[in-house]
């Protein structure tokens, strides 16, 4: 830090919130330095070293966006965490500003509480920047372009506040991915939960992402949260009413406590994630377009493992160890056969599935050698997955095969393309539910949908009963 305090930057041409902030943060052991406009605050960025820079919008010659991405064009500033001061409601800037590179904002009139948290996120992520980076989570190492990008991105992430949304297929590693944001994050101390928003039951669901009613959402995810980052993960199957509740937290930065009969500030950051698109959910409006802006802000894309091959040797013989040592066993060897196989196979559920495959390996192996027969992958699922591009496997549910659907579409059979694909469906469930004896929680696992979805599915064909 410049000297012992930190500094910081405050760019406003309102007097009086120049001296409430300079009071705020002086109080904070922060020496401040005001610029009144634009230029008056690149000139001082020139000259000196900030720890911290809260911008206004609006100013004479120009606005606060505008200083946010020089900012983050300035190689030395890169590290420099910027947050915007935004009008009352006016939640586009916010959103321009975050997807700029601001770490967060904070609107007028300014409520001093969540000014002093993020100050304080600031200046922590001020360190973060100076201390030497972790070591990945062993499935997200790697060489491959892919891997690379996907772990900048991450790290990019991690030196802002603002909410992301992660999109990949099951099982490609977004928990992972929202795990590591976490962890490098200056949140980091602070608990990351996770809420799968696809529950069987919507009064479970708002029980389970708001506190049950006795002990209200001091019980919940919310509360628990405080401070760190909520995973909400399949944002997309979050019923209606929970969503407008969830957003109200969002915005207002508060939950209400009916039990105690007050409001709790909540200092969140927020990672969603789906397996879906967000996009389509919103056009649809399964999502509400106000939730959607609030959970789009960034959008983080983790590859699936087919787009990792080169890893996949990497990958596999750490996982081999992790299984190996939880048993107490030594790592066996893998032959290059079984490399070569594993690299050729398409990993319909991913990494999940890769884990999945090496425990069962290791348990079918001789204890010392994993041979490509004990991997017993399946070739024909493999290369429909490839090919068909029309349905997911997941956990090792083959969804297609000659013997359940023809494969192309035939006038003489199907009246329409509509039809075709819904037999295909049709089949795929069946097949599901009949392999999980109707356990309906289970044929949705392996289908790789949520429940709901599955129960939508059946409704839709017919197949309730
Ligand atoms: N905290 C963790 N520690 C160790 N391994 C983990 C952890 N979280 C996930 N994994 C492993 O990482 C792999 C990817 O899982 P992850 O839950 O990140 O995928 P995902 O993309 O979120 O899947 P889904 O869409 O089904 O929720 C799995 O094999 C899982 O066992």
């Amino acid at each position: 830090m410049a000297g012992s305090q930190p500094l910081a930057l405050v760019v406003d041409d309102e007097p009086d919130i120049c001296e409430l902030l300079t009071m705020t943060l002086s109080r904070m052991d922060v020496r401040t330095d005001i610029a009144m406009s634009v230029t008056e605050a690149k000139r001082r960025l020139a000259e000196k070293q900030y720890d911290f820079c809260l911008t206004d919008m609006r100013l004479p010659d120009g606005d606060g966006l505008e200083l946010v991405k020089d900012i983050q064009q300035r190689p030395l500033d890169r590290a420099l965490p910027v947050a915007v001061i935004t009008a009352h409601g006016n939640m586009d800037t916010a959103v321009a500003a975050l997807k700029l590179g601001a770490f967060d904002f904070v609107s007028k009139p300014i409520n001093l509480k969540p000014l002093r948290a993020l100050v304080q996120l600031a200046l922590r992520l001020g360190e973060e920047k100076r201390s030497p980076q972790t070591e990945w989570h062993a499935l997200l190492q790697g060489q491959t372009l892919e891997t690379r990008k996907l772990q900048e991105h991450i790290e990019q992430l991690s030196r802002t506040d603002a909410p992301i949304h992660i999109r990949g297929e099951h099982g490609a590693g977004k928990e992972l991915a929202a795990r590591e944001i976490h962890r490098f994050s200056p949140r980091s101390s602070a608990p990351f939960v996770v809420v799968n928003c696809s529950a069987e039951d919507p009064a479970e669901l708002e029980h389970s992402l708001f506190g049950n009613h006795t002990e209200g959402p001091e019980s919940g995810p919310l509360m628990a949260a405080n401070g760190g980052t909520l995973y909400l993960d399949d944002i997309t199957e979050l019923p209606e009413a929970l969503q407008a509740k969830l957003l109200q937290c969002i915005q207002n930065k508060k939950i209400y406590s009916p039990s105690a009969n007050r409001e709790h500030a909540l200092d969140l950051r927020i990672i969603s994630a789906t397996h879906k698109s967000l996009v389509d959910a919103a056009t649809a409006h399964r999502i509400r377009s106000d939730l959607y802006f609030r959970l789009n802000v960034i959008e983080l894309v983790v590859p699936p493992l087919r787009e990792r091959q080169k890893d996949i040797p990497m990958l596999a013989r750490s996982v081999l160890r992790e299984v190996a040592a939880s048993s107490g066993n030594p790592t066996p060897r893998i032959t290059q056969d079984a490399l070569n196989t594993l690299q050729n196979y398409s990993f319909p559920a991913n990494l999940r599935q890769l884990e999945n495959i090496l425990q069962r390996a290791f348990a079918l192996c001789d204890g010392r050698t994993i041979r490509p027969e004990d991997l017993q992958l399946d070739p024909v699922s493999a290369k429909l997955h490839e090919n068909s591009g029309l349905m997911e496997e997941a956990d090792g549910v083959r969804l297609g095969g000659n013997d359940m659907y023809p494969g192309q579409f035939s006038s003489s059979t199907f009246e329409s393309l509509d039809e075709f694909l819904q037999d295909i469906e049709k089949k795929a469930l069946e097949k599901a539910l009949e392999e999980t004896r109707w356990n309906r929680t289970a044929a949705a696992q392996k289908l790789g949908i949520s429940f709901r979805s599955l129960r939508y599915r059946l409704k839709k064909l017919d197949m309730e009963d």
